[in-house]
Order: structure tokens, then sequence, then C-alpha cells
């Protein structure tokens, strides 16, 4: 049985970047219990004013099976525990379990700690008996042991011997400058479990080498049975062991019982993930396996067509397992399976071979800047066009012109702009004008066209909008751009997508598509 300790919003927000408020730490641990972390790591008390306020807002909160557990340090040099301000803060978090961070490393204790190596043991020793005299369990957390091994084997073990004997009842093992490689955690580790039967030995890796993962699974073989980690590895510099890789690891591919999250939990790992970085104000990571967008995104033409005949040939676990989904992309790098899987998502069934001539037009359009794969309401107006299905309207032509005001600075500066709309039979020809820039002036001027033939598109809003220069395309401002444009109403999104060498020619044809989109779904979809 392994036993998770989740550190995210301790060690986690040693992260660059991160920083959680009080709020979203009770919010995080509230989540974390409720997907069956067993021991949750909440901060460090000695260390400031949040920290402290998290522990004293968590005493009233019900965490279920859950621990909470205050960090520590040992006791400073030439101070009893008693009078260590940091150690009373430790116990004035008032949680089951502590976590006491020592120094195994005697280049660390001499250089760092400018204590001798006795008296670093008799830190250890006696901040322990008084942790444990005081009702706690105390964890030990041996900051860079393995390098501290590999220098001076017999003081490393001896400082491990020191946590025993002041009562610690695990001892985890931490990789603290994440530069070790998994055959030497694999060796070190099961010297210790040998060394200490009956203790529980833990691992703790920071993921320099990005090896962090490989790490733990090289621990976990080796015999330990605590692992330390944080939710999709924020951390001190390159982060901290990624839990939301490593937990399904251990269960999906290990078959590992661990403490309080069961199989079934698994599924909600996506979510937790996504979570944690809502509240953390972080964008998700694309690419994370397991629960990333990506982890089940199939591209490549011959791997749709062999994964809709069974997902097994590409997916090394189902997605339902953590709570992720399977997506088809559609590019240029598609085949027709890619094209028939995106259209059945949209529930539009069409025969294998008619699917040649949509491929044809979106390789050509990829080829010219286009980029379906995050635009799926633009290509789905693609399909709808090449099936013979009608626009609720046609763009015919515009212009811009922007104003500024040389003689008063002050003044901002404003855009007016003109299209000319087809709707049905009739060309509607208006005018619209912003403070906010020509996009925003020409998105007047259509809804102006299209709004009274249309009034739905009242409740449709702009909620992101990205361009970028076309790849490739080393023109200075005479340069190709793409536009990818998010509109949302009533809870549902939709991307799309333009092209073109003119900013706002790109924009405008992301922007009418968005509108087309939504009018398109709006009615029956025609079958062949
Ligand atoms: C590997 C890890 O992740 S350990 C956790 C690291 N996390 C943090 O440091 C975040 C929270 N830290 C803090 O808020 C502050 O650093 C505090 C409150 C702990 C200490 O602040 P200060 O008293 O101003 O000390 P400062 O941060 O400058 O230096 C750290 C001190 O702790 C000592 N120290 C370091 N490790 C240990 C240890 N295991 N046991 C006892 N003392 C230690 C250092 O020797 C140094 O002492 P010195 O002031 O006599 O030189
Ligand atoms: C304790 C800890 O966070 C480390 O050694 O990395």
């Amino acid at each position: 049985m392994i036993e998770i300790l989740d550190t995210t919003l301790r060690d986690g927000t040693q992260g660059q970047a991160v920083s959680l408020s009080s709020d979203d730490k009770v919010a995080i641990a509230r989540r974390l219990a409720a997907f069956g972390v067993p021991l949750i790591e909440g901060g460090w008390p000695g260390s400031n004013p949040k920290d402290a306020e998290f522990f004293a807002r968590m005493k009233g909160v019900d965490l279920g099976q859950t621990r909470l557990v205050a960090f520590g340090s040992t006791r400073r040099k030439g101070l009893r525990p008693q009078d260590d301000a940091s150690v009373q803060a430790m116990l004035g978090a008032h949680t089951p379990v502590v976590t006491v961070v020592a120094k195994s490393w005697d280049f660390h204790v001499t250089e760092a700690l400018e204590v001798s190596l006795e008296e670093n043991l008799r830190m250890i020793e006696e901040t322990y008996r008084y942790l444990v005299s005081q009702g706690r369990r105390v964890i030990h957390d041996a900051e860079h042991f393995f390098d501290g091994f590999k220098a001076n084997r017999g003081y490393a073990l001896a400082t491990l011997e020191a946590a025993v004997r002041g009562g610690a009842d695990t001892l985890c093992l931490c990789d603290t400058n994440g530069g070790s490689l998994p055959e030497e955690v694999a060796e070190i580790t099961r010297i210790v479990v040998e060394a200490f039967p009956g203790l529980r030995i833990g691992i703790h890796p920071h993921n320099d080498g990005e090896l962090a993962v490989a790490n733990a699974l090289a621990a976990v073989r080796a015999g330990a049975t605590h692992v330390q980690g944080t939710i999709n590895g924020y951390g001190e510099r390159c982060g901290n062991l990624n839990l939301t890789s490593t937990i399904p690891n251990l269960i999906l591919k290990y078959g590992l019982e661990l403490e309080g999250i069961s199989r079934e939990k698994l599924s909600e790992l996506r979510e937790v993930s996504h979570y944690v970085d809502e509240r953390a104000n972080l964008t998700p990571n694309l690419r994370a396996p397991y629960v990333g967008d990506a982890a089940f995104a199939h591209k490549g033409g011959i791997h749709v067509s062999a994964v809709l005949k069974n997902p097994r040939t590409y997916e090394h676990v189902p997605p339902e397992a953590v709570g992720n989904t399977r997506r088809v992309l559609v590019s240029d790098l598609s085949g027709r399976s890619n094209l028939l899987a995106k259209l059945a998502e949209a529930g539009v069934q069409v025969p294998k071979e008619t699917a040649g001539a949509l491929l044809e037009e979106v390789k050509q359009l990829e080829h010219a800047g286009y980029s379906f794969e995050g635009a799926e309401a633009s290509f789905y107006l693609l399909a709808h066009r090449l099936r013979g299905g009608k626009l609720p309207f046609e763009l015919m032509g515009f212009s811009v012109f922007m104003h500024a005001n040389d003689d008063r600075p002050d003044t901002p500066t404003w855009a007016e702009a003109t299209v000319r709309v087809k709707v049905g039979e009739s060309v509607q020809h208006t005018a619209g004008e912003s403070k906010f820039g020509p996009v925003s002036a020409l998105d007047v001027a259509f809804r102006k066209a299209v709004q009274a033939f249309y009034p739905e598109i009242g409740e449709i809003e702009l909620s992101d909008y990205k361009m970028r220069i076309l790849s490739g395309q080393e023109s200075g401002t005479s340069s190709g751009v793409r536009v990818m444009i998010e509109m949302h109403r009533a809870g549902e999104r939709w991307t799309t997508v333009g092209a073109s060498r003119n900013s706002l020619e790109a924009s405008l044809k992301a922007l009418t598509d968005g509108y087309a989109y939504a009018l398109v779904k709006a009615q029956p979809v025609p079958q062949d």
C-alpha cells in the first residue's frame, strides 16, 4: 500500500509563478481530500502569516480520512526545540502529522547550516523526540539524501539513525537538487530499505533532470512506500514530482494499491489537475501526460484510421480511466478518417468516398495559413458548405478608416468601418465606429447588417482573440497572419480561424465564421 503525501500547498508554492491565497489553499485541500489523498502538507506555519492563517482556518474543516501535515525544519543551532519559534509554530498548527526537513549531506551541514556534523545529528534527534512527545507523527524529510549518500555514505546513514532514535516513523529520501538518475535512486533506496526494516521509506524527487517520475518509480520498485509530490508538478526550479503522472503510473502500470485513491477515483484525475491550475491561475499544460488536452488527441491520418478501428492501437491507457477524452484533430496531416470522425462528433455522417474533396480543401487552406486543429467551428462550416449547405449570409466587401486627432493628443484614436453583406436577396451596407480599434468597428458594422435578420446574434459574445504571424514568413509587417477567435453563448464555446496577409481580413473571416457557425448549428443538419 503506497501512501501519497501531496505538497502542492507547500513545496508547490515554492515554484516560480505559483501563488495561492489562503482561500485557494483551503479550496485545494478540500478537493484533494475528496480525491482521497491521505496526507496533505499545507505549508510552513513558521514561515509566513498566510500559512499560519491557513492552518488556523483548517481547524474547523472536516477532511474525512485525510490528515493535514505541517512542515518545518529541525531546531536552530544552539536552541532547545522548546525554545525554537519554528518548531513551536509547527506544533501550533495542531496537525496530527509533521514533516521536518533535516540535513543529510555533510557538505550542507558545514556550508549552509554552519554547524558541526555532531550538532546536526543532535538537532535531528532532539527535535523529533520533542515533537513525538507532543503527540505528533514525524516524517523525516532527508534533504539532499542521494547527494549526501554519494559524498559520505556513513554520515548520511547516521542522520537517518538519528531520526529513528528521535522517533520519526517515515524516512523520506529527498532528491532536493533533482539531478539523480533512476539507477542511483533505485540502488540507494534499496540499501536504506534493507538497513531500516519495519520503517516506512519515502521518496521526494525534484524534476531538474526531468527524471522525477522515473526516480519515484525506481524508488517504489526498490521498496519505498511513501511518495511526496505535487499536482501538475509545481515546485521549486523545474518542479517537484508530478503526482498527476505518478499516481496513474502506480495504479495502472504497476497495479499497486494507493491508500485512499482507488482505481475508480482515478477518473477524477483530469478534473483535479485542472481545478488546481484554475485556482493557481495557471494555464493547463496541453501536453501533460494523462490529463492534458493533447494526451489523447490524435492528429496523424494513419493514427486516426487505426484508433477508430481499435483505440488500443495508439493509446497506452483508456482516456476515461483518468477522466480524459479522446480527440481527433483535423489538419494537413489528416486522412479521410480524421474528417469523418470529426464530422461524426458533430452528428454528420458522410460516406468515406465523399470525404476526398473536403480533405483536399483542408490541405489547401492549411497550406495558406489556416489551422483547423483548434478551430473546429470553421471546419464544421467548411464541411457544411462543401456538402451543399447554405450559409446564412455572404460578406461582399469592407473598408476601415482610422482617425487620430493630432492637435488633441488627449483624444483617443477611433476606427470607422463599413461592410457590405448579402442576406438572402437583400444587400446591406452599414457603418460602425469604435474607440477600441478596427476589428471592433468591423464587428459593430457587421452586427448592424445582420442582426435585423438574425436577432439571436445579439446574444453571442467574443471570449478570446489571438493573432500570430505565420511561421516561415519573415516579411516583416507584410507577413501573413492567422487569427483565432473564440465566441460563446449560454455556456457553449466555439473557435474559428481566418488567415490572410491582411490582418483585418483574417480577423473578419474568423469573426464572421463565428457568427455563421452559431446560425448554421441552430438549423437541422442535412444528412447525405
Ligand atoms: C528543500 C526545501 O524545500 S526546504 C523548504 C524551503 N522553503 C523555504 O525556505 C520557504 C519558507 N522559508 C522562510 O519563510 C524563511 O526562509 C524562514 C522563515 C524559514 C527562515 O527565515 P530566516 O530566519 O530569515 O532565515 P534565512 O531564510 O535567511 O536562512 C535560513 C536559515 O535556516 C537554517 N536552516 C536551513 N535548513 C535548516 C534545517 N534543516 N534545520 C535548521 N535550520 C536550518 C539556515 O542555516 C539559515 O540559518 P542562518 O540564518 O543561521 O544562516
Ligand atoms: C524537503 C524538500 O522539499 C526537499 O528536500 O526538496
